[in-house]
């Protein structure tokens, strides 16, 4: 799992590379110049092209000033660098770059006035304006200046972080910092790109590595981690011979309704192709004849209306919610659920309902997994103003309640019990299609019907679940949920088999 950094985090990670191995600061400086061009020429390489690099005088600006000697040096022979005069203050190793450049053929311009700009020419712009530095929202020339720079309406590539983009913490009212094509981040990717807000700031970023220190990164007490396709090899077990079905665990999917009994038969066959050994489908009597007619593997218990579960003993997890509605008895099952301790995952409309239940969250079982979407989650735990809030609301419920919390969007973040959020990396826009929740949860329950951790299930599903949609949507516009769901088992099987 990948220790991800706040920039106080970053700047110590600097500091200990320095202190600690034969590099100095400006040589780091350098490292992490030629780590920006290596990534830049693979996206450019018609050296013809004109480059404006606009750059601030902290080491943000120092670092593309190196950018534009080693981008002469690859042959880019129309390279201006434009120094702007946020202020008298300039970092030591900004100072020596500039020295280089004034020293060099390439050409140097002071820009005070946004009115400055009109007249640039440039194909290409490289913004090194300010970086992980920012400490305050851009105003007065210096956003005009930006304003200026988007408006050239050039391909732009942003160093490290674009300028006015917070890295981490909230994202407060409308942006108005560099609009990036990409941003090329160094070491680590910021925390703040993996919100929806971040759209706004760079269409895609990439992260090179700069030689800083990664056992001294990744001892650092970090929130934020991602996960990577070795983490979830490293869970997964393989089958073993002479296993039976009676060793990979019986799940309980509670869901569907007369209208919505698609999202019950969505999370069984994911449940199915997960690899649980028996799967039991909880659904209204309306719904056996297609559950029979699609997936005769499933078993059923029809709901009549007044059903009760009396013996759980022989279910190892339970899911609670894709399409179920909110009668009387789907209410008075998610309460006799939440007093027992077994395995518990509770989604969509069970979430719902403990929204209007407020008093019942707090019996919820420990490490039970709720897995709201952002309306769901504002329902249940109150209304949060931005994805950073969102999260950090999601983290203190997770410790409160002892519970994990699977929030989903293009990135899903895991909040556990202890504080950490692991982020899920895996998934696409092609996925965004109604019933890819329920298929999400009946994998989570087979993953814990076979004695996964919760931890394990939650980091497990999510991959597999965003891997599976990658996969097809390598070929495919949009993915359906039932196509991912039949995709899954092909997913375990090549992360297993690498193994
Ligand atoms: N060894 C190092 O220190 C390395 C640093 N690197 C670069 O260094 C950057 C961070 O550099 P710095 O810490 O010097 O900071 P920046 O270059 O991001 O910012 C410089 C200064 O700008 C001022 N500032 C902040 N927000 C402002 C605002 N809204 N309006 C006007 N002025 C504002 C602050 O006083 C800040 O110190 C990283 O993003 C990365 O690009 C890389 O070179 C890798 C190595
Ligand atoms: N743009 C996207 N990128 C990655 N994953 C996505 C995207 N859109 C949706 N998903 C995934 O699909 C699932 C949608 O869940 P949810 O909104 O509960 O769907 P439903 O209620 O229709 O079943 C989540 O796991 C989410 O991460």
């Amino acid at each position: 799992m990948l220790t991800l950094l706040t920039s106080a985090q970053m700047r110590k990670a600097d500091e200990f590379t320095i202190a600690n191995k034969p590099i100095a600061s400006i040589d780091l400086m350098e490292k992490a110049a030629r780590a920006f061009v290596q990534c830049f020429l693979k996206d450019e390489f018609d050296t013809s092209k004109s480059v404006a690099i606009f750059c601030g005088k902290g080491n943000n600006g120092g670092d593309g000033l190196a950018i534009a000697h080693i981008l002469l040096a690859n042959g880019y022979e129309n390279i201006k660098v434009y120094v702007i005069n946020i202020s008298k203050k300039q970092s030591d190793d900004f100072a020596i770059n500039l020295q280089r450049i004034e020293e060099s053929k390439c050409k140097k311009v002071e820009l005070t006035k946004a009115s400055e700009l009109k007249n640039i020419k440039a194909d290409l712009i490289i913004d090194a304006i300010l970086g992980s530095g920012l400490n305050k929202p851009l105003e007065g020339e210096l956003a005009k200046i930006v304003k200026a720079i988007n408006k050239l309406n050039k391909r732009i590539y942003a160093v490290d972080v674009p300028t006015g983009f917070p890295a981490e913490g909230k994202i407060a009212g409308e942006y108005n910092g560099i609009k990036a094509y990409k941003t090329i981040c160094f070491q680590r990717p910021k925390i703040n790109f993996f919100f929806p807000e971040s759209v706004d700031a760079t269409e895609k970023f990439e992260v090179v590595e700069i030689g800083l220190d990664e056992n001294f990164i990744q001892n650092l007490n970090g929130d934020f981690q991602f996960v990577e396709e070795t983490d979830v090899k490293g869970i997964l077990k393989p089958r073993k011979l002479f296993t039976h079905k009676g060793i990979y665990g019986h799940a309980l999917i509670i869901a569907g309704d007369t209208n919505t009994m698609g999202a019950a038969l969505l999370s069984s066959m994911a449940c199915l192709h997960s690899g649980a050994g028996l799967t039991t489908a909880c659904i209204p009597q309306s719904g056996l004849k297609a559950l029979n007619a699609t997936l005769p593997e499933v078993m059923a218990l029809p709901r009549d209306g007044t059903l009760a579960i009396n013996n759980l003993d022989k279910y190892h997890a339970i899911a609670i919610g894709p399409g179920l509605g909110f009668s009387a008895e789907a209410n008075s099952l998610l309460k006799s659920l939440i007093a027992h301790k077994k395995p518990l995952i509770i989604d969509a409309d069970a979430l719902n309902t403990l929204a209007e239940n407020p008093d019942w969250i707090d019996r919820i079982p420990e490490n039970a997994i709720l897995t709201p979407h952002m309306k769901e989650f504002d329902r249940l735990f109150g209304r949060n103003d931005g994805w950073w809030e969102r999260v950090q609301s999601a983290k203190i419920q997770a410790q409160k309640l002892n519970v994990i919390i699977i929030l989903k969007n293009q990135f899903t973040f895991i909040c556990l019990p202890s504080g950490k959020v692991i982020i899920n990396p895996t998934g696409n826009p092609a996925m965004a299609q109604g019933g890819m929740g329920d298929v999400l949860t009946g994998t989570i329950a087979a993953f814990m019907a076979q004695k996964y951790s919760s931890t394990e299930a939650a980091i497990l599903a999510c991959f597999i679940h965003g891997r599976a949609g990658d996969c097809l949507s390598k070929e495919l516009f949009v993915v359906t949920a039932s196509q991912v769901a039949q995709q899954i088992s092909k997913e375990i099987y090549k992360l297993n088999k690498i193994n």
